[in-house]
């Protein structure tokens, strides 16, 4: 922008001795406008896009990672530092490969006399100067024509410049930022220095938590999503907090991943308050698996090793997650194993009617790309096997899980140290085998107990149950 500038006070300043000097300006514009007006762009143009170039599909991908419907996922996952680093990593990867859209380098490579027209244009100032010298040769000087031409040229194409990369470069910078804001927001939060587990405290039996009287608002919002809960989670249970939307369900595991801080009562892991332990430890140590998951948009292989970044690339433990958590069945049926990467934020793009004339050669050349693996049925698999890789389940032999049944004694066996709250709304299939079930309605625990005890109380779980029972059946 300040190159623009000065380049054009310099233009204005040098010729207005002759007394031309605006008119020169404003034909310094010409050829950069009409250039923008008549481009020949891919919006006119039946196309279809595909970008192939690994670390660029990569560098989107990440970047698609601060879209908010990934930010629990990745904040309680631990693995912000994970995601910038590798951006950090990617990016310098990329170079000076052109990362500008695939119009803006569709444009480059136009070479139409309409543009061979715009060309001429943008001599235009030139013209006049030298028509002016002719009429008055007295105020014609060899070294201005040289300084104008070179600086008349440049202008032009930092005036283009300006225009098509300002308008990426805001894009690509809000993307940028809105992976680096993730960094931020783990540290709204403030934690202690208590190391997780307490040094010298064996925790063979899991986490011991309890909630008193915690009420909670979120920031800028009237309502409470908590309303004086209190409920008490033994070491080593598996627990299912289940009730309507928007009861608070989320609302109690963003207040245990230490997302937000209960505006009132307490909190306490251990006996301790959960503000005294240090943040990572107490995520590292909690796996929260809700039924509104995410796979992100990464290659299958990542998407479970993010549970543990520390083992991000061992395929072996990869694989056993995998085996674990139901995955290896749909892998072994995908072209690509591991390396397949489902929702690629900048894959396939397509436009102008390519769709609607089914018969051009387009058109079917896009329907054999867009055929891709619908697994969104089993997609829950890849979460689970992520929530396995938290688990150091060496010593642990574990089958196969053919249904819920075996996965969640598969979870049992290996959540050693860990506490394991599952979140859902559609849970007949899962409540059997929680220890305990809490049950939610409008920021309060109504009912809790096991299944059995629910059932016999006849309640709003009992009720919910049933309703979602005769779905099932
Ligand atoms: N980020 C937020 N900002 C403001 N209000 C929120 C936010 N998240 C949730 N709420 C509100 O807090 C209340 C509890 O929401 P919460 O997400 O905990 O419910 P939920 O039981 O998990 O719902 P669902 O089953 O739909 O996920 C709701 O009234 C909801 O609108």
């Amino acid at each position: 922008m300040a190159g623009a500038a000065s380049q054009l006070v310099y233009v204005f300043h040098t010729v207005r001795s002759s007394g031309h000097g605006p008119v020169f300006a404003a034909l310094c514009f010409v050829g950069p406008i009409l250039d923008i007006v008549f481009e020949r762009s891919l919006w006119s143009e039946p196309h279809i896009i595909e970008a192939t170039d690994p670390q660029y599909l990569r560098m989107k991908s990440l970047l698609a990672l601060s879209d908010r419907k990934y930010k629990q996922d990745i904040i309680t996952g631990d693995i912000v530092q994970h995601i910038t680093k590798e951006l950090r990593r990617t990016i310098k990867l990329l170079g000076d490969t052109d990362s500008s859209s695939p119009y803006q380098q569709y444009r480059r490579l136009q070479g139409t006399p309409l543009r061979l027209a715009i060309k001429l244009a943008s001599d235009l100032p030139m013209l006049y100067y030298a028509g002016n010298a002719i009429m008055n040769p007295t105020k014609f000087s060899l070294s201005t024509v040289a300084t104008l031409q070179q600086i008349e040229s440049l202008f032009s194409w930092t005036f283009q410049d300006l225009f098509y990369h300002a308008q990426s470069f805001f894009r690509g910078a809000n993307k940028l930022q809105a992976v680096y804001d993730l960094e931020h927001v783990v540290h709204e939060t403030k934690g202690g220095d208590l190391p997780y587990p307490p040094l010298g405290r064996p925790h063979e039996q899991g986490m011991p938590l309890e909630l008193k009287d915690v009420s909670f608002s979120y920031p800028g919002a009237s309502n409470k999503a908590l309303d004086n809960v209190s409920l008490s989670i033994k070491a080593g249970q598996l627990v299912v907090i289940v009730g309507a939307n928007g009861s608070g369900k989320s609302t109690i595991v963003n207040l245990l991943t230490r997302l937000y801080d209960a505006t009132s009562g307490s909190i306490t892991i251990d006996g301790e308050d959960i503000q005294k332990y240090r943040i990572a430890d107490i995520r590292r140590a909690t796996a929260a698996l809700t039924q509104d998951h995410h796979l992100f948009p990464l290659s299958l292989s990542e998407n479970i090793g993010l549970g543990n970044t520390a083992h991000v690339s061992d395929m072996d433990m990869i694989r056993a997650a995998a085996k674990q958590g139901g995955a290896d069945g749909l892998l072994t049926r995908l072209a690509d194993g591991f390396d397949t990467v489902l929702e690629r934020p900048s894959g396939l793009q397509w436009g102008n009617d390519v769709q609607n004339c089914e018969t051009t050669l387009l058109a079917e050349e896009l329907e054999k790309m867009k055929k891709e693996t619908d697994i969104s049925g089993e997609s829950f698999t890849f979460v689970v096997s992520r929530t396995f890789m938290r688990f150091t389940s060496g010593a642990v032999k574990l089958s196969h899980p053919e249904g819920e049944s075996q996965l969640f004694k598969n979870l049992r066996q290996v959540r050693e140290g860990k506490t394991m709250i599952f979140v859902t709304h559609r849970f007949a299939h899962l409540t059997k085998h929680a220890d305990l079930i809490l049950c939610m309605k409008e920021g309060s625990i109504i009912e809790s107990g096991t299944h059995q005890e629910l059932m016999n109380i006849d309640g709003e779980y009992c009720k919910m149950f049933n309703i979602q029972a005769d779905d099932f059946d």
